[in-house]
């Protein structure tokens, strides 16, 4: 039996979450106002969790469709075994000829990632990757039967990227349709982490400038696991031993406007101890993070979308920031602290998030 106290204190909780519901819609309102005309208000498709498949794997590869995961990648490199690679592609091949729900994708959900440029294994993974049946051609878009997005590991020299794209330009050379392919770069060499301005640079230029735009480098992913073997670093669980180079790739893929996920925790059980690294990635300003296993997805997926809180405190700050502009003040108070141009322009990249888990 609930006392009169009880039911006062229910009613009134009632009450408030209503004036929330309402005041949240007037200020996402707001929001969708002061965004809108923003050209750095540009928004792409999620990255929180990227889920590695090894290609090889029949029964792993029908999970993909099950998960939530807002990236699925396709595994023909180091989550393959060297006597099983010719299947991984013919597999991976084979779901982008017969199924519809990777074909009809227009992102970069269902992506393959390759084994790392100039080597034969490589070769062979465009070869085979990027030819879809010429009978299954007959009735389809080119761009339905291509993976979407790549994913490049061991990227150290720029050399490599030149590489790449040649290769990807020779294999699809008779596609004139071809819309646009996106690519995501691995940092995990140390060669890697001194050459990344020179391979972001040689990236966007020859892209834009040689291949039309067909290549889209869309970010880079921390390859952890490599990089601490090629750096003779031993792996700790607050991961200190890597503060330099996640430290480092987020500044510049940040600088290039890219997006930069994280590393993979391999301690796949261990679901309190992945919340804590993603918190962590996340605060640091990686986009994302690798998970190997369908139990991380949803801890990584909340801790990379922003939380209700931080939400109501972006939305709150907007609304205040544009009334203070109006009278005048460019530094005003906000729930006790300073606020001004870079506490705006943070509130907004709350909301750039939210946008773009909206639009998964
Ligand atoms: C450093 C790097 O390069 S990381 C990238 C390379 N590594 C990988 O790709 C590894 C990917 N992950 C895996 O292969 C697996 O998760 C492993 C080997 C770690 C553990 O696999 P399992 O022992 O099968 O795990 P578990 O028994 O908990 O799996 C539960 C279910 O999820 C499925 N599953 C596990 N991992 C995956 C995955 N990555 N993708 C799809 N399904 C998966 C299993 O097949 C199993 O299905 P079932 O319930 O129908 O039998
Ligand atoms: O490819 C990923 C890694 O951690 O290495
Ligand atoms: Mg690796």
């Amino acid at each position: 039996m609930i006392s009169f106290r009880g039911k006062a204190h229910q009613f009134l909780t009632q009450i408030s979450f209503y004036r929330f519901q309402l005041e949240s819609k007037r200020l996402l309102h707001l929001s969708n106002r002061l965004c809108s005309n923003d050209a750095s208000f540009r928004v792409s498709y999620p990255t929180r969790a990227v889920l590695y498949v090894p290609g090889s794997d029949s029964k792993k590869l029908t999970k993909i469709f099950t998960t939530n995961a807002d990236c699925v990648v396709m595994d023909c490199e180091d989550g393959v075994a060297l006597n099983k690679k010719a299947e991984a592609r013919e597999k991976i091949r084979n779901l982008y000829d017969t199924d519809e729900r990777v074909q009809n994708n227009t992102e970069g959900k269902f992506a393959v990632r390759i084994n790392p440029a100039e080597t034969d294994l490589a070769s062979e993974d465009i070869k085979i990757l990027f030819n879809p049946k010429s009978d299954i051609l007959k009735n389809n878009s080119i761009n339905n039967l291509l993976p979407k997005c790549i994913f490049v590991p061991k990227t150290s020299t720029s050399q490599e990227v030149k590489w790449l794209f040649e290769n990807l330009n020779n294999q699809l050379k008779n596609y004139d349709d071809l819309i646009k392919l996106n690519l995501f770069f691995y940092m995990e060499t140390a060669i890697g982490l001194i050459n990344l301005n020179d391979i972001i640079k040689t990236a966007l230029s020859l892209s834009k400038d040689k291949y039309n735009s067909k290549f889209n480098l869309e970010g880079f992913v921390f390859g952890s696991d490599d990089f601490c073997a090629d750096i003779e670093a031993t792996r700790t669980k607050d991961a200190f031993e890597l503060t330099y180079a996640r430290q480092k790739l987020i500044a510049y893929c940040k600088g290039y406007k890219l997006k930069v996920i994280d590393m993979v925790y391999i301690d796949f059980k261990d679901l309190e101890g992945l919340r804590v690294q993603c918190e962590q990635g996340s605060r640091m300003g990686f986009t994302g993070k690798q998970v190997i296993h369908p139990g991380q997805v949803d801890v990584c997926q909340q801790a990379f979308t922003p939380s209700k809180e931080r939400i109501d405190w972006a939305l709150g700050l907007i609304e205040a920031f544009d009334q203070h502009q109006k009278s005048g003040a460019g530094a005003f108070t906000y729930k006790g602290q300073m606020i001004d141009m870079p506490s705006l322009l943070q509130a907004k990249n709350i909301l750039k998030i939210v946008e773009k888990v909206k639009k998964n």
